[in-house]
């Protein structure tokens, strides 16, 4: 069985090309040199040509404050690509998987979104990947749509990251806290993408549609902070304060949802998959940064 992967640089990418795949699974892994997802027409060779038996895509421009103003490179990565992939597998009759996010919501409903519940981006970045959605949606009935929320790994750009890297030279740090979400480990994402692929490759009856994956349990971006640190001074690390503002402290180019929970029910349903709580994602992924950083501690990360 062979299975083309994008985005290998990236978090979920990254973590898919690690994962422990059975042994008949051969991966194969595009990197942005060998598939660029700008050029339309290299992806559509690309699939019919390569006898891939599913594809899956966790590529994405996810810069969400740079999309406001690079529009263009947004959607041709997060909306022309996806469709053109759709295409491209339907022809060839492989099951698609795509990564999307809790962003296509506006924020504005008090509890968990469901899958059912009516899109409304806020911002560039999630218009680009709910229309990818779209296409995606329409373009091959063999898809799998997982969206899932604030994703963390010790591998790639993430808040986990950039909240250490800023204590580091900061005793103080100002983080929102009326933005609701659930954050995510990569290493989960990839997981779930993997069973959902085996699944869908063996089985032509398998469940197929958009589904809400992530870590259980929702917080704001201020309690994840503080969770963090929770953790690291558990272990003797000096870490700084963490100072609860709200989204009018903190401007940014892009409006963010204010809630974006996802309801996961129905992967649990369709697919046996129950996800754990993210702290203990989180404990995993900060013992593997502190590993690395043992390894080179001169690397500034
Ligand atoms: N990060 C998050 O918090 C969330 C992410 N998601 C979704 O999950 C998926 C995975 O995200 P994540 O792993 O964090 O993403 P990353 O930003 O970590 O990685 C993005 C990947 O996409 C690749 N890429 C970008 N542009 C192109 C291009 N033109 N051609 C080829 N490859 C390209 C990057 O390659 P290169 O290194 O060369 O730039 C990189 O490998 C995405 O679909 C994202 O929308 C959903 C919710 C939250
Ligand atoms: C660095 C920093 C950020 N913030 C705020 C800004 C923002 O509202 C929130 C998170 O900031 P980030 O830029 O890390 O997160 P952001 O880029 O918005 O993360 C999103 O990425 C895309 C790809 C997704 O799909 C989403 O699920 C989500 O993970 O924290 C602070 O309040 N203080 C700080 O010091
Ligand atoms: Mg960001």
């Amino acid at each position: 069985m062979r299975i083309l992967i994008t985005g290998i640089t990236g978090q979920v990418g990254y973590e898919l090309c690690r994962y422990e795949w059975p042994e008949d699974v051969e991966i194969v892994a595009a990197s942005r040199q060998e598939l660029d997802l700008t050029d339309a027409g290299s992806i559509e060779t690309y699939i019919a040509e390569g006898r891939f038996d599913a594809v899956i895509n966790p590529a994405a421009y996810t810069a969400v404050d740079r999309a406001e103003t690079d529009p263009v490179t947004a959607w041709k990565v997060n909306a022309l690509a996806p469709a053109v992939m759709a295409e491209a597998t339907r022809k060839v009759g492989i099951p698609l998987l795509c990564v999307s996010t809790d962003y296509v919501f506006d924020g504005t409903k008090a509890e968990a979104y469901d899958e059912g519940d009516p899109i409304g981006p806020v911002g560039v970045y999630g218009a680009s990947k709910a229309a990818g959605e779209l296409a995606v949606r329409t373009g091959n009935p063999r898809h799998a749509i997982l969206r899932t929320s604030w994703v963390f790994s010790a591998h790639g750009a993430n808040f986990v990251k950039t909240m250490l890297r800023l204590a580091a030279d900061r005793p103080l740090l100002r983080v929102v806290d009326d933005q609701n979400g659930c954050p995510t480990a990569a290493s989960d994402i990839a997981a779930t993408l993997a069973r959902m692929a085996l699944r869908l490759v063996a089985d032509p009856k398998a469940p197929t549609g958009t589904y809400h994956f992530s870590n259980a349990g929702p917080v704001t971006w201020c309690g994840f902070a503080r969770e963090i640190f929770r953790q690291q001074a558990a272990l003797g690390y000096a870490v700084p304060k963490v100072e609860a503002i709200t989204t009018a402290d903190y401007p940014t180019p892009a409006k963010r949802p204010a809630n974006s929970v996802l309801g996961v029910e129905k992967i649990g349903r369709d697919y046996a998959i129950r996800p754990r709580p993210w702290q203990e994602a989180l404990s995993e992924v900060l013992s593997e940064l502190r590993l690395e950083q043992r390894k080179s501690p001169e690397e500034p990360r």
